[in-house]
């Protein structure tokens, strides 16, 4: 139903994501740049610092008034400790906050591409993937990709050039002594192999938390259900298989990266233990001062931790690449269901509503649809019935082509609907469901949704025809009253008034409507009943009925069993049709 993309090579996806989220930021990019230019030199600086420190506290011992050489040497230090800190905490300051607004407008960018792609993608997407795993990409797998940017620009700019100064550094003091701390270099080798183990596992660690994402949503969703079947205990124990899991992941993960440490600290033992000793022999032998020693020092203890970081960042870089991937999954996905080059604007339409010969299958290969034909007239209210899984969704999905048939047609007013625009075809509709959608918004807003410029007598206009304005009256603060997550705070019959007061207040021709089947008290069913007729007149209904006492008015009843039609007629024809299945359904509905 949706195009998937192709996949792309690791270098393939680091190039695109610098080429759409980093240079379109060079300007910030080349100010970030120069500030870690500027720290990685401030901080090879500190091979000075410390010679200095060093040589001329030696000097000391050769001046007899020591007062006068106090003031010396802190007049000679003091400067240099002030202005190198200086430098480089101002550098530090500036490219952090420069790399880390790089990356968070990066990922703002991906986040809102991601937004408007899976909203445009086919409705057929939302039912392939977990809400929470999509959800999931949205929180971590931007979080990932946030912290490798803000990782990879540090390490990749910051600690090269800090490395390669640093170095440049230490053969100025003593270049025989720094030949031996190539043995620390050594230490990369393991690391990377280390690293390559760890990409498999960070992986699996990403895609566990998307997993527990899906299974929070799904259960916290679904709190009503766990509570009112006694499920807290076994929900208790299957999410904690989840977080158990998690466990195990991020054990082994960690288990790999602190291996990293103790090699490193060998490593770097040998190699101070190398330099001390060269050192000592450099010093007697008058072949250097004590000062290039503690230069030399100085610059292993700066090298340590970035090249630790450099011999991970493959890692880092990795991860933030599977989650990019991940992210891209969304952005490049095309929907299938798209307007022809040339659609034209579906007008006020008439109602005329005509499935010819219609075909469909889900993309599991259900085949939910066949060759059914279906005609509304302008006005009339028709009515599909029938055993569940007939295909009565399915058609309704059909007809605003949030599914395409695959074989047939839909036409609205004798226009095949794939020849019209998709925002057009939608505008002439209103779909009232059994699963009421509320956002955690006004009430006003709520059923502003039907119609983004009516006003507020508009709006309360429609809340009084689908019976909804009294109690809205009733709430705290009337039309202002935030509704909360799902306006799970009004009663099912209220918040099925409210959607029908969206309906009414889109005035469309055309009203499909999935009639509840969750059971409302009898004061409300009678009152949501008179709002849905105040609704269908004037307009062509489609309606899901459950019910059969309430298709009676109907113009015309479909019956539906495995995707075809079985029958049609008016309540009357059929319930009198010896052997009928609508007769069958009637005569149990009545028992019951
Ligand atoms: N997203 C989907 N993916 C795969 N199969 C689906 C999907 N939605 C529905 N089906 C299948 O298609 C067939 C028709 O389903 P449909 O929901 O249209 O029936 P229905 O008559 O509306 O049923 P009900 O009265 O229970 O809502 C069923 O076999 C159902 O299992």
């Amino acid at each position: 139903m949706t195009s998937t993309p192709e996949q792309l090579t690791d270098r393939q996806r680091l190039s695109r994501f610098w080429r759409d989220y980093i240079w379109p930021q060079k300007g910030k990019l080349f100010a970030a740049m120069f500030f870690m230019a500027l720290l990685a030199a401030a901080t090879a600086a500190y091979t000075w610092v410390i010679s200095l420190i060093i040589d001329q506290a030696g000097q000391m011992d050769e001046s007899p008034d020591a007062y006068e050489a106090a003031k010396r040497y802190a007049l000679i230090i003091l400067p240099v400790l002030i202005i190198v800190p200086f430098v480089s905490g101002l550098a530090n300051y500036l490219q952090r906050i420069l790399t880390n607004a790089i990356a968070l407008n990066a990922v703002g960018k991906m986040q809102k591409q991601m937004f408007a792609s899976a909203h445009s993608a086919d409705y057929a997407a939302f039912s392939r993937e977990p809400t929470g795993n999509l959800i999931s990409k949205f929180t971590n797998d931007v979080t990932v990709v946030s912290n490798a940017t803000i990782r990879g620009l540090g390490n990749v700019i910051k600690d090269v050039l800090t490395v390669a100064f640093t170095i440049g550094a230490m053969l100025w003091h003593n270049w025989q002594l720094s030949l031996v701390m190539t043995v620390f270099l050594l230490a990369f080798w393991p690391i990377i192999a280390i690293s390559k183990k760890m990409r498999g596992n960070a992986r699996d660690v990403q895609e566990h938390v998307g997993l527990i994402t899906s299974e929070l949503k799904e259960s916290f969703g679904g709190a009503r259900m766990v509570k009112a079947y006694g499920l807290e205990a076994s929900e208790a124990e299957r999410l904690g298989r989840s977080f158990d899991e998690r466990i195990r992941l991020f054990l082994r993960l960690v288990t790999q990266q602190a291996r990293v440490d103790p090699i490193l600290e060998v490593l770097g033992g040998m190699a101070i233990a190398g330099v001390v000793v060269f050192g000592m022999y450099q010093v007697n032998a008058e072949l250097a001062t004590a000062g290039s020693i503690g230069a030399v020092l100085t610059g292993l203890v700066i090298l340590s931790p970035r090249l630790r970081a450099l011999g991970t960042l493959n890692n880092v870089l990795q991860e933030g690449l599977s989650s990019v991937s991940r992210i891209y999954g969304v952005i490049d996905t095309r929907p299938t269901i798209m307007e022809a080059p040339h659609a034209k604007t579906l007008q006020k339409s008439d109602g005329h509503v005509k499935l010819n010969a219609v075909s469909f299958a889900y993309e599991d290969g259900t085949q939910a649809l066949r060759d059914v034909s279906i005609e509304a007239k302008p006005g009339q209210t028709v009515a599909l019935v029938g055993a569940s899984g007939g295909g009565k969704s399915t058609i309704i999905n059909l007809i605003p082509r949030l599914y395409e048939a695959s074989k047939g047609s839909v036409e609205i007013d004798g226009h095949d609907i794939r020849e019209v625009t998709l925002a057009s075809l939608r505008r002439n509709m209103a779909l009232v469901s059994q699963n009421v959608t509320l956002f955690d918004d006004t009430v006003a807003a709520n059923i502003g949704l039907g119609d983004q410029e009516a006003n507020l007598e508009a709006i309360i206009n429609a809340a009084k025809h689908a019976d909804a304005h009294d109690f809205i009256s009733t709430l705290p603060d009337g039309y202002d009253t935030r509704l909360g997550e799902d306006g799970l705070s009004l009663s099912g019959g209220q918040r099925q008034r409210l959607s029908i007061a969206r309906a009414i207040l889109r005035d469309a021709p055309i009203f499909l409507l999935d009639e509840a089947t969750s059971a409302l008290d009898a004061e409300s069913e009678a009152k949501v009943q008179a709002a849905l007729e105040r609704l269908e007149v004037g307009r062509t209904t489609i309606v899901i009925a459950h019910r059969l006492s309430t298709v009676q008015k109907a113009d015309l009843i479909y019956v539906l069993e495995n995707g075809r039609i079985l029958e049609s007629g008016t309540h009357k024809t059929l319930s009198t049709k010896k052997d009928g299945t609508y007769a069958r359904l009637l005569a149990l509905q009545l028992r019951a």
